[in-house]
């Protein structure tokens, strides 16, 4: 940058406004008058969303409609015509969305904080920017504090490409009075960060267990010697590094611009795809399940009675009425008897008859038989 006080011309003339091409200034001045066209639209948009809240408020129905905020969001990429990216429509929706929400009604969202986490960056990127951040300090936390009431929803990981389940997620499941109402996934980028900028003289290495599990390969590559200090959050081993320079963190570009800390060495997890799922919880008492959005996901947990032929039942149901199975995980069901549950996820919503049908039928064969919620798909 040009230094202004010493009188030199800036270096880079992109930078003068004096040199400003009549093109660019002409394309600006269009760009400049379509913003005030947006502008105006979007408070078109904001006041009918406004009108649909009062009617809620007669109706006394819940604001969020995670079934009707998919539909907009498939409807506008399916008619988009370009040059803006598909990519590009469901991040933008999702903020106009969050903004005319919040005219409705503020949305409280609990997660695994403190700032900074991928925890945090999932419930940004599901419910937008527009929402009262209600940060938790466990999982257990995220569910106790939702049902509770002092959030109106909660987003608690579930499973991660490289490392598998959240056990703990899972666990709490089984005896939570909430549901699932919503997915999300975040594409997990892991970064050393430190107050030094640099590897030498680390002593300890902080981070989530999952974290340290997934960079697991560079840690042993670049830090063999240096202890692995688990923490309860990434964003917490964060905080721990802006206090101690011999303590490096595990944690995101986010976490790091938030305590200071320098950018020692990007993307160090083992694999490249590494990707996270979170889902969307609440009380069912207060938020109805979504209605069928067309493009839906049913999760369920149960377990079976040990006896030969007793898998065969679960999935019997599921070929006789053409119901993918999506996701299949087991966990223990710590009764000492070799005895599990089984997480499944179906495609389709139980409005839908063929999968009404074979979950009845399922129902039969289990034990145990538990929905854990019907949802939307994640769209991106
Ligand atoms: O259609 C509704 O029910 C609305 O409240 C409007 C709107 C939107 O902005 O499009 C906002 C919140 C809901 O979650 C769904 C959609």
């Amino acid at each position: 940058m040009a230094d202004p006080t010493s009188g030199t011309p800036a270096a880079n003339p992109a930078a003068t406004p004096a040199t400003i091409a009549p093109e660019l200034l002409a394309l600006r001045e269009q760009i400049d008058s379509l913003d005030q066209d947006l502008l105006a639209l979007l408070n078109r948009r904001a006041g009918l969303a406004l009108a649909v809240g009062e009617l809620k408020k007669k109706e006394g129905s819940v604001v969020f409609r995670p079934e009707r905020e998919a539909q907009v969001i498939d409807g506008l990429k399916a008619s988009n015509p370009g040059p803006l990216k598909l990519d590009s429509v469901a991040p933008i929706w999702r903020e106009i969305m969050s903004a005319c929400r919040a005219l409705e009604t503020p949305t409280r969202v609990a997660y695994l904080g403190p700032a900074g986490t991928f925890s945090e960056e999932a419930a940004l990127g599901y419910f937008g920017s527009s929402i009262v951040r209600v940060p938790c300090t466990s999982i257990d936390d995220v569910f106790r504090t939702t049902a509770a009431g002092a959030a109106d929803f909660g987003v608690v990981p579930v499973e991660n490409s490289t490392e598998g389940v959240v056990a703990r997620s899972l666990d709490i499941f089984l005896t939570t009075p909430l549901f699932i109402i919503g997915e999300t996934s975040l594409f997990v980028r892991h970064n050393l960060l430190r107050k030094e900028n640099s590897l030498e003289g680390i002593e300890v290495v902080a981070a989530h267990p999952q974290a340290l599990a997934q960079c697991h390969g560079w840690l042993s590559s670049h830090l063999p010697n240096v202890e692995r200090q688990p923490m309860a959050s990434n964003a917490e081993a964060a905080r721990q590094a802006a206090l101690n320079p011999k303590l490096a963190a595990i944690a995101s570009v986010r976490a790091g611009s938030e305590y200071g800390l320098h950018l020692v060495s990007p993307a160090i997890q083992d694999d490249t795809h590494n990707r996270t799922r979170f889902a969307i919880v609440t009380d069912p008492h207060r938020h109805p399940a979504p209605k069928a959005s067309g493009h839906d996901c049913t999760s369920l947990v149960v377990s079976v009675v040990n006896r030969p032929g007793a898998m065969y039942d679960i999935l019997k149901p599921l070929k006789a009425h053409d119901v993918s199975m999506t996701r299949f995980e087991s966990r223990p069901a710590r009764s000492g008897q070799w005895e599990y549950y089984f997480y499944i996820d179906l495609q389709g919503h139980p409005d839908e008859p063929h999968v009404h049908t074979a979950m009845q039928e399922l129902r039969q064969a289990c034990a145990y038989f538990k929905v854990l919620g019907t949802y939307p798909l994640d769209v991106h």
